[in-house]
């Protein structure tokens, strides 16, 4: 049967197959199924490869049907467990009868797989496995074994929301609830929007206590086809995205805006519309967006175009924030800058792609003895570990916890580095006053270690520049409860003062009722009315050109 051999011969990359499943799909030139049916199987049955390795582990599957490969048998069982046409082959197709004979026995690991994971229907765990959080658990659990992550060891996490930013440009919260989310009964708790049980049957929203205008709704709620969505007066930003504009708190006397690092555009264009709210006669601050690829510049020129946001956005394409002069225009008028660089992408919650494939494990060493001469040799003797797919990962898609350590912490240096250069570039800017600086990171490096440097560098003392304490920050920001890592600040500080620095940084972490992605945002201030001189800080030293990464990962 085409389809699963297809299929079985890409879910594991080979050495020289590089590129998201996607990619591996479509490029591929000797499939004999459509590509698109071929991508559905994939990647379906991938996100639901650590549950099905189990059953068919447990099943024995492998062991009684011997001609089966663990590929094979991931997509086959998928297909009939899970798949409500089953399996696409005719009914007496060798294929499909050596798993269907099985059938009582896969489905009764299914239930024991569910109820291990404390699911009370297969529909509750669909929802939790389709919005990427069985893959996330194990990203999650690089410390812990992989038997120990197959047994569910890893506490139940939450499914993640949608969340919807009502674009006020375009139109009101108010006038959204009483139009594309007529019908919808409010939950005033996102736990219980979250529970799958309730928000299936339910038209459910949630009106977030955070973030103004945002909503949640359950997990699996497609509101993708509405006019509201395609005429951009709502748009799909995680709430943890939402923080650095926001948080930046723009006012008409700061002047112009400058996101560093725009593409593909979520918080330009959230920018723009607090800017836009917030704009006193015709002093509305004017935004430069700055995205040095120019391809994705054109994934932010759309977005601003279906936001409505072109009267307040000025897109700087193809244009290097390092290589902004600071004291030429526009640079020199910028009194507030949004910084969300590029970085590791660790705190995303996969929905799209799946990064890690887990096999069943086939570990007999020994045919059973047969009384036929034809099979008397030994059967090939199979690895007893595990078969994890070690995953490419090209930059703009999230590492992920298989990572090997050196090279985790390779390109950890590398981001970090490069994130203090872009932080301290902004220190610069002349009347810059606000800087928020982001990552969708969760590690260390990229976060608390680049804030604490950045404030103890001699361009911040110079031009005054600290954290923007929690008690001054935006109510929303204020209140928010998870917040920096003082060990982690003090690991590269050299005064030890920083328990103010880690209170001030706000974090978000993935798979936590709280329904956000791994998120780091902190904000700086600096009141003082010094001009930095004609000659930066940055011209005087001799640093190498940095080339920087040529993607970046998204916070979306
Ligand atoms: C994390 S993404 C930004 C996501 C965006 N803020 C949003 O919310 O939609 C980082 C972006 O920065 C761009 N970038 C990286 N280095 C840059 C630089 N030196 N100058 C301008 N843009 C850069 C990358 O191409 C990428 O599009």
């Amino acid at each position: 049967m085409s389809l699963y051999h297809d299929a079985a011969a890409l879910l594991v990359p080979g050495s020289d197959q590089a590129g998201t499943l996607k990619s591996r799909v479509f490029n591929c030139k000797d499939l004999k199924s459509p590509p698109k049916q071929v991508y559905a199987l994939l990647s379906e049955a991938s996100r639901w490869s650590s549950v099905l390795s189990e059953v068919v582990e447990k099943s024995q599957l492998l062991q009684l049907e011997r001609k089966l490969s663990p590929s094979l048998a991931l997509l086959l069982v998928h297909d009939l467990l899970l798949n409500k046409r089953g399996i696409s082959a005719p009914a007496s197709h060798p294929l499909r009868t050596s798993v269907e004979k099985h059938k009582a026995r896969l489905a009764a690991e299914l239930t024991k797989a569910r109820l291990k994971r404390g699911f009370i229907s297969i529909e509750d765990l669909r929802v939790y496995v389709e919005t990427g959080n069985i893959q996330t658990d194990h990203q999650g659990s690089a410390s812990l074994s992989h038997n120990e992550d197959r047994a569910g060891v890893a506490a139940r996490r939450w499914p993640h929301p949608r969340w919807v930013r009502v674009n006020t440009i375009k139109t009101s919260l108010d006038e959204q609830l009483r139009t594309t989310f007529a019908g919808y009964k409010h939950s005033s708790s996102l736990e219980q929007l979250l529970d799958v049980t309730t928000s299936r049957t339910e038209k459910l929203l949630h009106i977030d206590k955070h973030i103004p205008n945002l909503l949640a709704l359950p997990p699996l709620t497609d509101v993708s086809k509405t006019p509201a969505y395609t005429n951009g007066l709502i748009i799909f930003q995680d709430k943890a995205s939402c923080f650095p504009a926001y948080l930046l708190d723009v006012k008409p006397e700061d002047g112009n805006c400058m996101d560093a690092c725009a593409a593909p555009g979520n918080k330009t264009t959230h920018l723009a519309a607090i800017a836009d709210q917030r704009g006193v006669g015709g002093s509305k601050p004017q935004i430069y967006a700055c995205e040095r690829d120019k391809t994705r510049a054109l994934t932010l020129q759309q977005m601003v175009r279906i936001a409505g946001a072109e009267n307040h956005v000025t897109i700087k394409a193809g244009q290097d924030f390092l290589r902004m002069e600071s004291s030429q225009p526009p640079s020199d008028g910028v009194g507030a800058l949004l910084l969300d660089p590029s970085c590791s992408g660790s705190g995303i919650v996969g929905r799209d792609e799946v990064s890690e494939v887990i096999l069943p494990r086939s570990e007999l060493t020994y045919v059973p003895q047969s009384r036929s001469k034809k099979r008397k040799r030994k059967a090939p003797v199979e690895a007893s570990q595990p078969i994890v797919e070690t995953p490419v990962v090209p930059e703009e898609t999230p590492l992920n916890g298989d990572d090997s350590s050196d090279r985790l912490s390779t390109r950890l240096a590398a981001l970090s580095a490069f994130q203090l250069k872009l932080l301290l570039h902004a220190f610069e800017f002349p009347k810059a006053r606000k800087i928020t600086y982001s990552t969708c990171s969760v590690y260390l490096q990229e976060n608390e270690h680049v804030v604490t440097k950045a404030l103890e560098s001699p361009i911040a003392k110079k031009r005054g520049w600290r954290i923007l304490q929690r008690d001054q920050q935006i109510s929303g920001m204020k209140a928010w409860e998870i917040r920096g890592n003082s060990q982690a600040c003090r690991e590269v500080s050299e005064t030890g003062d920083v328990d103010q620095v880690a209170e001030a940084c706000i974090r978000c972490e993935k798979g936590t009722k709280e329904g956000t992605q791994g998120f780091f945002v902190a904000a700086f201030i600096r009141d003082g009315k010094e001009q930095v001189p004609q000659k930066s800080l940055e011209e005087e030293e001799e640093e190498e050109d940095w080339g920087g990464f040529s993607d970046g990962s998204y916070s979306l």
